[in-house]
């Protein structure tokens, strides 16, 4: 293998013969994000790698790329990152984003410091129509920061990193949440005070962190700052925040509705919409216009989702599917792939197993911890092979091949016992596996 040579610029790495990819953007806790191009079409995107969780217990929706891939699944809007593609390897997986060229917020206002008012305003409403647009999916951000806002080419805001996003509970309806989420400078008093029990308004605590980057825009600082936390999180829950000078009164006043402590009496989307300052110069079409979500908004959400909860069925049929292809050597004969959830992928290999031994035929186990079963002849040809590939969680990808002496043992022998002629999803998999066999 080619050895890399210092300074040289790394070798192109390839990912699902798709994606070229390139230099690091960012990285967060969670996750490395890197720019790649779509080799099919030359465009950029953004890839956002996520080391796949080390365990056998269900993938849980704690985990950030599960909610990522939850919230942004629901949400098509001019001015959040769209979520283009999900993929996975072994160890991997990859949330395909459109790219945001014009980089961090953050590093805008780093380097160049306050914004003037109008632009303070443009990026502002921006910000809230994206908002008022997740609330209305049951999305909440919990996470909003200037890091986590983002500007394409035409210096647009792009709200990015669902990663600590809530979705509403489709059941009841209650909005309010509990899990104690964000960074400490924009998290709201009620966040801070973790009233557990009462929970909170995801819609109110992301309508604080709103103020605190309308704050961040018009002065270039933070409203509540301080290298001592538990002095910090006093100026939260009091509120005191004073404006610079160059502030004028209709945005100071926007500003203490926003930082109000109290999340009954702060503003709402509503009476954001219906602020002077918010609203300057803007008719009504206008108004309508900027809240308005994409045209083909409702395109890829038709789904519902089963209480929030993403799991590997969910994440296969979104949008062009979890690729699965780096798993698989392609072009195998008669080679089939299905996913599985529960026990059901090794009760499989086990019964393979079983009915192979009855028959007299050769079988042994292969792969990685015996995850394959191979049944032959006794000259050695092919019968089938049966591999399971762990996915998320208990989910797991069925590998299927049979070879040119598959026919009877699969459709006699083997199909009957695996139950297929119930309808589960794996019994309906295995009839379509059926109808194609020799
Ligand atoms: N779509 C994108 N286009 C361009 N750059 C991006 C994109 N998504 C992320 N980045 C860059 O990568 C950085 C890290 O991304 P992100 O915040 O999503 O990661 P994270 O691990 O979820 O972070 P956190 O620690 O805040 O949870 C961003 O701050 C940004 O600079």
């Amino acid at each position: 293998m080619a050895e890399h040579v210092a300074g040289a610029p790394p070798p192109a790495k390839i990912i699902f013969g798709t994606y070229e990819l390139g230099r690091l953007l960012g990285r967060g806790a969670s996750a490395k994000v890197y720019h790649a191009r779509h080799l099919p079409s030359g465009q950029s995107v953004a890839i956002k790698v996520f080391p796949k969780p080390r365990r056998t217990a269900a993938a849980s929706a704690s985990d950030s790329f599960i909610r990522e891939i939850s919230a942004l699944r629901h949400l098509r809007h001019r001015h959040i990152v769209r979520l283009r593609e999900v993929l996975a390897s072994r160890s991997t997986v990859y949330l395909v984003l459109d790219f945001a060229k014009g980089g961090q917020l953050f590093s805008r206002v780093e380097d160049r410091g306050r914004l003037p008012e109008d632009l303070s305003r443009r990026l502002f409403r921006q910000l809230i129509s994206a908002v008022a647009y997740s609330h209305s999916r049951g999305v909440f951000h919990r996470d909003l920061k200037p890091e986590n806002l983002l500007l394409d080419d035409a210096g647009d805001l792009k709200v990015s990193d669902f990663g600590f996003a809530a979705l509403r509970p489709s059941s009841d309806c209650d909005r309010l949440l509990h899990t104690q989420c964000g960074t400490p400078a924009y998290v709201s008093p009620e966040i801070l005070s973790g009233k557990k029990r009462d929970g909170y308004d995801g819609a109110k605590a992301d309508i604080w962190s709103c103020g605190v980057i309308l704050f961040v825009l018009n002065a270039g600082y933070l409203p509540f700052n301080d290298s001592n936390l538990i002095s910090l999180y006093r100026k939260i829950y009091c509120g005191h925040h004073r404006c610079p000078r160059w502030t004028s009164p209709d945005l100071r006043r926007l500003i203490a509705r926003l930082l109000d402590p109290n999340p009954a009496t702060r503003i709402s989307i509503d009476g954001i919409l219906h602020d002077s300052w918010f609203a300057k110069g803007l008719d009504a079409d206008q108004k309508a216009a900027l809240m308005r979500p994409l045209a083909d908004d409702s395109k890829p959400h038709h789904r519902r989702l089963s209480g929030g909860e993403l799991n590997a069925f969910d994440l296969i049929s979104f949008s062009s599917g979890l690729d699965l292809s780096g798993f698989f050597t392609e072009g195998i004969p008669d080679c089939e792939r299905f996913v599985v959830a529960g026990g059901a992928a090794d009760r499989m290999v086990e019964r393979v197993e079983q009915v192979g031994k009855s028959e007299g035929l050769v079988v042994r186990r292969e792969g990685e911890k015996g995850s394959a079963a191979v049944v032959e002849r006794q000259n050695g040809e092919l019968v089938v092979r049966v591999e399971v590939h762990r996915l998320l969680g208990d989910m797991a990808v069925v590998e299927l091949e049979k070879g040119g002496a598959a026919g009877r043992f699969w459709n006699e022998k083997l199909r009957p016992t695996l139950g297929a002629t119930g309808d589960s999803p794996l019994a309906r998999r295995l009839r379509n596996v059926t109808s194609g066999s020799t």
